[in-house]
């Protein structure tokens, strides 16, 4: 056992042994409702494309083979301006996401979009509590939880977004840290609306860097977002709640990743604008390795 997963399992007071037992991923999932028990792949597309590049993406999207919807759900989240495009040229089993949102109701507040504007246009998803946001945007960990209690009271599912820092990990305190997302999450998410909403645990330290975290990282972290969830909202939410791992996936570590226990799915960034690599990543529950 290495010193952070001992810490992780004192924290947890786990006795050492893993959640489930090993490849009891799909029996976890067989008592839960398939509709919320599927493989979760996530693209964010953040600030990038040009017409004719999101117009190629689109095309080799459509043109890529992904495992069927009632097997693995995929949402791409491209920019504001982009959305209408894509919604109107992207072929199911894709779904669609905004990056972000307004905390309430829409009215004078300039360059935002609110969640009943991409609620009416027929965006289901949205992603909100990016790293990116919390860092260049300033958004607390109290404003993440309350864009997420008005996205869901809109109709909106949301891709919740946690995460430490490098310094925070290497000071200790990154439980802390997911303690505070999580906790101001949770306050603001009532127990009938977890069904709409799964967690991506994004290391601020392997986002764009081509640093991914180890599969004891990221087992580590999700298992005790897992816990957290169980201990502080409800064992059967934790159960059926998605948590995606975000951070430098690509098409040569996600099958070793979605290979975990406790990971349900991924949150792509870059390796999402290149369709094959996207395509390829759609796949990864058939690439454990
Ligand atoms: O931020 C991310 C997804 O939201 C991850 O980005 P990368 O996959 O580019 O590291």
């Amino acid at each position: 056992m290495t010193f952070a997963t001992s810490l992780v399992h004192q924290r947890l007071q786990l006795p050492g042994a893993r959640r489930c037992s090993p490849g009891s991923r799909s029996a976890r999932l067989n008592v839960i409702s398939r509709a919320h028990g599927r493989f979760f792949i996530g693209g964010n597309w953040k600030c990038n494309g040009t017409v004719e590049s999101v117009t190629q993406l689109v095309k080799d999207l459509n043109a890529g083979s992904v495992p069927p919807a009632d097997k693995v759900e995929i949402v791409v989240a491209p920019t504001f301006v982009h959305l209408d495009m894509v919604k109107k040229t992207l072929n199911p089993p894709f779904e669609i996401g905004a990056q972000d949102c307004w905390v309430g109701k829409g009215g004078a507040f300039t360059g935002e979009v609110s969640a009943e504007m991409l609620h009416d246009f027929g965006i289901p998803w949205v992603i909100l509590g990016h790293s990116e946001r919390r860092s260049l945007c300033r958004e607390d960990d109290e404003l993440v939880g309350q864009k997420c209690e008005y996205a869901l009271s809109q109709g909106l599912k949301v891709i919740g977004c946690i995460g430490e820092t490098l310094a925070q990990r290497e000071s200790g305190h990154m439980f802390d840290v997911l303690d505070a997302q999580l906790r101001a999450i949770a306050n603001h998410t009532s127990l009938g609306n977890w069904v709409n909403m799964v967690i991506a645990y994004e290391p601020v330290w392997a986002i764009g860097t081509g640093v991914v975290a180890t599969p004891e990282q990221a087992q580590e972290a999700h298992a005790y977002v897992r816990k957290w969830i169980s201990d502080n909202v409800s064992p059967d939410v934790a159960a059926d709640l998605r948590l995606l791992y975000g951070g430098s996936v690509n098409e040569s570590n996600c099958g070793t990743l979605a290979n975990l226990e406790d990971v349900d799915g991924f949150l792509v960034g870059g390796a999402s604008l290149q369709g094959a690599s996207f395509i390829s990543i759609c796949n990864a529950e058939n690439k454990h390795s």
